[in-house]
């Protein structure tokens, strides 16, 4: 799915969060958001999500205004995986990601094998098939977090947006997820701390201070003036063994 922001603007009881965001992110595309705390990734992701209207400017989705698009519509193409999810719910692993089939089902189409196969699929990809019986509440933060992705990916969403999704995550897990993100062939926009999974992104944009400051390729966008003018940092770069660009980061400028 296409999406384009244009002008998009932000704020929160008069407090701007966002301030006239334009970028245009092609169907197919990882899209990385970076930035330090506060510099609104979260709210963007929120944007983009239709859970926060933007004060001025919109949302683009293959051309049609996102503020307008039914929410069972909307539930049907965008998948979001929020930063600090939780559930209060006494459920399992299965029901929670039974969840994500929600938007396809009505009075007239009950729970069926597609559903089921979705589940299984999205359960399989995190390596969460084991813990299918478990109840949430008995699962570490790595975990849940797992099925909240797998949550996302039943869904078979058009675009997928995970705020942070590492976070919790063993380094295993880390590089797992991070493959199996890229490897989808839908549109991806995903927010990260990590600027070295950022590298694996096909182009990033860097917020600050709720501006968009940069976009582009990774290797281009994260280079040492920009580490140390956005993120206050001293960094070096060099070349990992497959030629893509590694951070080194130093100290704290
Ligand atoms: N409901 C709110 N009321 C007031 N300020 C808010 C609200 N939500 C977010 N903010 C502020 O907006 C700014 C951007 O927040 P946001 O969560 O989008 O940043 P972020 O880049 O995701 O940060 P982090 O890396 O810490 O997760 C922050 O300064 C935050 O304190």
């Amino acid at each position: 799915m296409k999406v384009e922001l244009r002008r998009l603007s932000a704020r929160i009881h008069r407090a701007p969060l966002l301030e006239d965001i334009s970028v245009r992110i092609e169907r197919g595309e990882l899209f990385g958001l970076v930035g330090p705390n506060g510099s609104g990734k979260s709210t963007l992701m929120r944007c983009l999500a239709g859970l926060q209207r933007p004060t001025s400017g919109g949302i683009l989705v293959e051309d049609a205004d996102l503020a307008r698009m039914p929410a069972r519509h909307r539930a049907r193409r965008i998948a979001f995986v929020e930063q600090q999810a939780d559930t209060t719910d006494r459920l399992t692993v299965r029901q929670a990601v039974d969840l994500g089939r929600i938007p396809y089902l009505s009075a007239l189409r009950g729970w069926g094998r597609s559903d089921e196969a979705a589940v299984e699929a999205a359960l399989t990809a995190v390596e969460m098939t084991a813990f299918a019986g478990r109840l949430w509440h008995t699962l570490s933060g790595g975990e849940r977090q797992r099925v909240h992705i797998a949550r996302a990916l039943a869904q078979d969403p058009r675009l997928l947006l995970l705020d942070e999704p590492t976070n919790h995550l063993d380094i295993r897990h880390q590089l797992s997820l991070m493959a199996l993100v890229r490897a989808l062939p839908i549109t991806r926009v995903i927010a990260l701390h990590d600027l070295n999974q950022a590298t694996a992104c096909d182009r990033i944009g860097v917020l600050s201070g709720g501006r968009l400051v940069a976009t582009g390729l990774p290797r281009d966008v994260l280079n040492e003036d920009l580490l140390a003018e956005v993120f206050g940092v001293a960094a070096t770069r060099h070349a990992a063994p497959d030629g893509s660009p590694r951070l080194h980061f130093s100290h704290a400028l």
